[in-house]
Formats: C-alpha cells, sequence, structure tokens
C-alpha cells in the first residue's frame, strides 16, 4: 500500500466517527489557465467538528471562493484531500460527486440563487426532488424546514415577492432540506441590512444548537465571523487560526 493511501484512509476515518465532519489536508490548487500559473491554495489544512462553525476570513484574491468550491466537491484540487462524513472526494467520479453533493452538502451564497418561476416552497424542495423524492413528502419536509427559518408564511410566494432577508431563508432552508453534513456559505448576510442580517445571525445560532451538521461561512463581514465558534484567516494559500 502506498503512503498516499494510507495517509488517504487515516483522513476518511478521522471523519468517519461522526465527531470530525470536514476533513482536508495539504489542499493545494494551481491554477493553470492564464500565461503563468496562480498558486492559491498551499499545502492547506482544515478540520471541523459536528455542529462546529468556522468562519474564514482573508482579504480579497486570497482564495475563499477557491477553498469553497473545493470543499464543495465543485472543483477538484491539483493535490491533496478532502474528507467529508467519512467519504473521501477524490474516490467519486463526476455523477457520484453530484448525488454526494446533493446528499450531504447544502450551499447558500449571498445571492441564493432560487429559481424565479418557483415559489419558496418548490425552491426549498428542489434538492429532494432532485433526488427522486416524491413531491408531497419533498414539499412536507420542505414546510418544517421554512418553518423553523421563520418564513412559512412566505411558502407560495415567489422570490421575486420577497425581501431579500426572507429570500436568503428560503435559501437557508433549501440547504439544510436534505439533513446535510456539511453546510458551506459564501457571505450570507452580505447583501442584507443590518437588522435582517441579524436575524439571519440569530437563525444560525439556532441552527447551531439544533443540527450537529458543520458549517464553514466564508465572509468580509468582521460580526459575522465573530459569531461562530472559530476564525480562521486565508492568508498565503494557507489557513491559520484567529480566534
Ligand atoms: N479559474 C481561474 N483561473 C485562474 N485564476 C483564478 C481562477 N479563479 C480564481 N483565480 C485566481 O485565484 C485567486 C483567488 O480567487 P478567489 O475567488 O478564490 O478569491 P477570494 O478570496 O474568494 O476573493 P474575493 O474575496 O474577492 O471574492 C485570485 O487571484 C483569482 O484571480
Amino acid at each position: 500500500m502506498s503512503e498516499t493511501t494510507v495517509n488517504k484512509e487515516s483522513l476518511v476515518n478521522q471523519t468517519a466517527n461522526g465527531r470530525i465532519m470536514l476533513a482536508c489536508r495539504d489542499l493545494t490548487r494551481i491554477y493553470r489557465e492564464g500565461p503563468q500559473d496562480v498558486t492559491v491554495l498551499d499545502g492547506l489544512s482544515l478540520e471541523v467538528r459536528a455542529g462546529e462553525r468556522v468562519a474564514v476570513v482573508g482579504s480579497s484574491g486570497s482564495g475563499k471562493t477557491t477553498l469553497l468550491n473545493l470543499l464543495g466537491g465543485l472543483d477538484r484540487p491539483t493535490r491533496g484531500e478532502v474528507s467529508i462524513a467519512g467519504e473521501s472526494l477524490l474516490d467519486l467520479g463526476e455523477a457520484a460527486l453530484g448525488k454526494f453533493r446533493n446528499r450531504r452538502i447544502g450551499f447558500v451564497y449571498q445571492f441564493h440563487h432560487l429559481l424565479a418561476e418557483f415559489s419558496a416552497l418548490e425552491n426549498a424542495a428542489l434538492p429532494l426532488i432532485i433526488r427522486g423524492q416524491r413531491k408531497r413528502a419533498a414539499e412536507s419536509r420542505a414546510r418544517e424546514l421554512l418553518a423553523k427559518v421563520g418564513i412559512e408564511h412566505r411558502a407560495d410566494h415567489k422570490p421575486g415577492e420577497l425581501s431579500g432577508g426572507e429570500r436568503q431563508r428560503v435559501a437557508i432552508a433549501r440547504a439544510l432540506v436534505t439533513d446535510p453534513s456539511l453546510v458551506l456559505m459564501d457571505e450570507p448576510t452580505g447583501n442584507l441590512d443590518q437588522s435582517t442580517a441579524a436575524s439571519i445571525l440569530a437563525l444560525m445560532d439556532e441552527l447551531a444548537r439544533t443540527t450537529d451538521c458543520a458549517f464553514v461561512v466564508v465572509t468580509h463581514d468582521p460580526s459575522l465571523a465573530a459569531h461562530q465558534d472559530r476564525v480562521m484567516k486565508l492568508d498565503g494559500g494557507r489557513l491559520t487560526e484567529q480566534r
């Protein structure tokens, strides 16, 4: 057995017992598309426990989005390994990776990417429909999540009829509807006014208390970062603990 195989197995084992939900090691991403190679992540490591919330901060261009894309299986590392809930992303082909994302990972972005033609309920149910669940069961579960994020009364409204904070709540419900192991958030309060952002923070507190999923939150917002259990700074392609 090669050394890399041994290392990979120990990384998977780390996340297989449920306490460490996300582990990555030696994560390296070099973009080779332009005239010059750009090394954005350079041997980065991170572990996030079940129920733990980690903020990732860093200056513009430091590689935060690149990191989220690798953790979410939307991009492949040049080198290194990501393991989530006992599975190595490296072992999965494209189709299996798509299924894994649907089953295990919830995404929340600044501009939430809700489908304009669908109601809040249909948007929140979508990951379950994609997974092949029947509409009635999917919508029943989605309704529970809309209630959990305090927006059940807007279930039949389309995104265009909702406020920014309400849309963000629907996006959070959609991210959580599959009971994911990992939720990745990219500036989840970025385009919200202060009081709406505060209500999203309160919601995140509540979710952290009531789910055992791991959260990785990329943000420039110091108050959002301060709200997480740990704050990691991305600099020079690696993460260092700030708090
Ligand atoms: N597909 C790509 N090809 C080449 N270079 C890229 C590519 N994607 C990102 N980069 C470069 O990688 C670096 C990190 O980009 P990334 O978007 O991950 O940073 P970020 O920390 O999320 O920035 P911001 O806070 O401004 O959103 C930047 O220098 C960017 O130009």
